[in-house]
């Protein structure tokens, strides 16, 4: 088994990669509410991924596998999370009152199943859960790349990060490292890696639409 069968087989990755909230970002017409809504939860969102990405160092056996940990580590800390305290000083908004924002249901839900899969399961089944994450996000800024950008969107450099060399090149070494962790899987791990990637990707759905509906 490998990442691109997890994707191909995923039922919502489509509605998650081509979400109204992805859509609206990239023409820059998505409201600031929103935008701001989702700017607060998914910083509270990075900080436990955050936590699950040092537990896949805790769960590594070699270097190696530590050393995508770490760079997954640094990935969350220095491009998306920096980027979020940047947009919070741009627009105005005190860290305190970020980290202070109450957990939307949607955020509850989908940290706490990706930590639970972390610390109960094998690594491969932590890349398997994490992976609609980082690889989604990844594919949505290589596809909002490759369509051209609009003049003076207030959110490009949000795009920017995810489009980033730095951010890709972090994906394409999560690509080959959850192939290897996948390669020669029982079916019945193979079905446990799929439930976890598709049950992920449907909550990345949910997450969207929790920051359309201010939810
Ligand atoms: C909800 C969510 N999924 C994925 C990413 C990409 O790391 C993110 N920042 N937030």
């Amino acid at each position: 088994m490998d990442y691109q069968t997890l994707r191909h087989n995923c039922p919502t990755w489509q509605d998650y990669i081509n979400h109204d909230f992805v859509n609206q970002l990239a023409a820059g017409t998505l409201s600031t509410d929103s935008f701001r809504h989702y700017l607060k939860q998914d910083y509270l969102y990075l900080i436990h991924y955050t936590r699950v990405m040092a537990l896949s160092v805790y769960k590594s056996d070699s270097l190696a596998q530590m050393r995508v940990g770490q760079a997954g580590i640094n990935a969350m800390l220095d491009l998306e999370i920096g980027m979020y305290v940047d947009f919070c000083k741009q627009w105005g908004i005190p860290l305190e009152e970020v980290e202070n924002t109450p957990e939307s249901s949607a955020t509850i839900a989908y940290t706490r199943y990706l930590l639970d899969a972390a610390m109960s399961g094998s690594l491969a089944d932590l890349y398997a859960a994490i992976a609609p994450c980082l690889m989604g996000y990844g594919e949505i800024g290589k596809r909002l790349k490759a369509e051209g950008y609009q003049d003076d969107n207030p959110y490009q450099s949000w795009i920017d990060v995810f489009a980033s060399d730095e951010f890709q090149d972090v994906t394409a070494q999560n690509e080959a490292h959850i192939n290897t962790l996948l390669t020669g899987a029982t079916a019945s791990q193979e079905k446990k890696f799929q439930q976890l990637f598709d049950t992920a990707a449907r909550m990345e759905v949910n997450f969207w639409q929790m920051a359309l509906d201010l939810s």
